[in-house]
């Protein structure tokens, strides 16, 4: 991440600190060149300005983050507005906050401070400063709306999608109201854990005095470096996590499933998609004591090859109709796979964008408090999360070692069209 001003093609531009000099990285210089060419002559431009690699187009049809390739690193926060004027002033104080946002997020992912960075020694600087000096890693961030944002406060009732309706009691869930909820989220992915907080924190200090951070969670993949983006990430019960997800670029099936189209009864949400987290705690001390052919049956898998208990690879099609010699189903009728496949549910499926979490221990237990941070993205949650939860909930082998503790449903506008847009514009407009 580079500072305005500070670093050109040619190399750094007046006034340069020796210590913010030795900081730039070589992509960020790079970035730098491709994006932040003001002043310079035709000389010093780079001959064709490629996106360099570690960089995800902000602006888009559709929010980064969604069907962007998953990074290693998660920093996901909620937060609530504090306003309390008439809806006028309230939805003013929205738009602004947004309209900063955005700006702020379409330069952190550029590999740019937050707007309005400066050297006065006499002024806190915009930008917090912990991701000076790094690339951006691949950073995504994508924004959602709660549900709570469609109260009075903003007089935007009559615009509520009827998909972004409260989630219902969905047992056996144990919902911790300090980790569930929030008038707005934010998901920031970045393959460097430092850049993905940075993002987070730093809107949350653009908008003191509108907004309160009411919870947040860090996550974590595999890292790239190390077989990231090849194998198929494991969760912290050892088991290949992905396997038959919806693969971001197949379009047909982000239409089919993902992207709110056509169908919405709010037209702001075209584009866009739904986003459910839950925060789910795995029993991992009981988990880690179940033995190998029982762990491989609450999944429906083998666990070293992910492949399904019916086949011998991993990309190998699940037979949910084969049975045992003794007749019964190779893939048992509780099998994780079996209630959750879209073959055994009129064709519902969703986009799975989950990270691993561990917060210590549980005082109460001395168990670790680890899990996983579960995201998914989906069309209308009506017909997908929801509907695949009543059956997990009631069926899945699973249950014994997960308990969902934290929860949230966030509609996620379509992407800012190009620089001077902002986010959720045509619902403020
Ligand atoms: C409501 C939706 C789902 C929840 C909640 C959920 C929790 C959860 N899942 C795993 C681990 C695995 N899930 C796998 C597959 C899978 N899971 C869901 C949905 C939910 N999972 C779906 C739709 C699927 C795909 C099913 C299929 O079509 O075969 C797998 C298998 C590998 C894979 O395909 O990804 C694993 C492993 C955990 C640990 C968990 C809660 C902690
Ligand atoms: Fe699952």
């Amino acid at each position: 991440m580079s500072r305005p001003g500070t670093s050109t093609a040619s190399g750094p531009a007046s006034g340069t600190s020796r210590r913010g000099l030795l900081a730039l990285g070589g992509a960020a210089l790079a970035g730098t060149a491709a994006v932040g060419l003001a002043g310079c002559s035709d000389d010093d431009k780079p001959a064709k300005a490629a996106a360099p690699a570690d960089r995800v187009p902000f602006y888009g049809t559709h929010q980064a983050g969604i069907a962007t390739p998953a990074q290693d690193r998660l920093a996901f926060a909620t937060y609530d507005l504090t306003v309390s004027g008439t809806v006028a002033e309230n939805r003013a104080a929205l738009r602004q906050l947004l309209q900063q946002w955005t700006a702020a997020a379409a330069a952190m992912t550029q590999g740019k401070t937050v707007p309005g960075d400066n050297d006065n020694p006499a002024a806190p600087p915009a930008d917090t400063g912990e991701a000076y000096g790094l690339s951006p890693a691949n950073l995504t961030i994508t924004l959602g709306l709660g549900g709570s944002l469609f109260d009075k406060r903003f007089g935007l009732a009559g615009k509520r999608p009827a998909a972004l309706a409260d989630l219902p009691k969905l047992p056996p869930e144990n919902l911790d109201p300090e980790r569930s909820g929030g008038d707005l989220a934010i998901q920031a992915c970045a393959d460097d854990p430092i850049v993905a907080f940075h993002v987070i924190r730093n809107l949350a200090r653009i908008g003191r005095g509108t907004v309160v951070m009411r919870w947040s969670q860090l996550g974590f993949g595999n890292a790239t470096g190390n077989g990231g983006g090849k194998e198929t990430p494991r969760n912290l019960m050892g088991f290949k996590d992905g396997t038959r997800n919806i693969p971001g670029d197949d379009t047909s099936l982000m239409d089919g499933h993902v992207w709110v189209g056509d169908e919405t009864d709010q037209p702001w949400m075209r584009g866009g998609s739904y986003l459910v987290a839950r925060r789910i705690r795995m029993r991992i001390e009981a988990w880690d004591r179940d033995f190998l052919q029982d762990q491989e049956n609450v999944f429906g898998r083998a666990k070293y090859t992910g492949a399904p208990l019916t086949g011998a690879k991993e990309t190998d099609q699940p037979d949910f109709a084969k049975k045992a010699a003794g007749g019964d189903p190779v893939i048992p009728a509780d099998a994780h796979i079996r209630l959750a496949a879209h073959e055994n549910n009129g064709g519902v499926r969703i986009l799975r964008r989950g990270y691993s979490f561990t917060d210590g221990i549980v005082p109460a237990t001395g168990e670790l408090d680890a899990g996983l941070f579960f995201i998914a993205y989906q069309k209308d949650p009506r017909t997908q999360f929801i509907a695949l939860q009543r059956k997990l909930g009631a069926h899945d082998a699973l249950n014994e070692y997960i308990q969902h503790v934290g929860s949230g449903l966030f509609a996620c506008p379509p992407g800012a069209r190009a620089a001077g847009t902002g986010w959720a514009q045509e619902l403020l407009a």
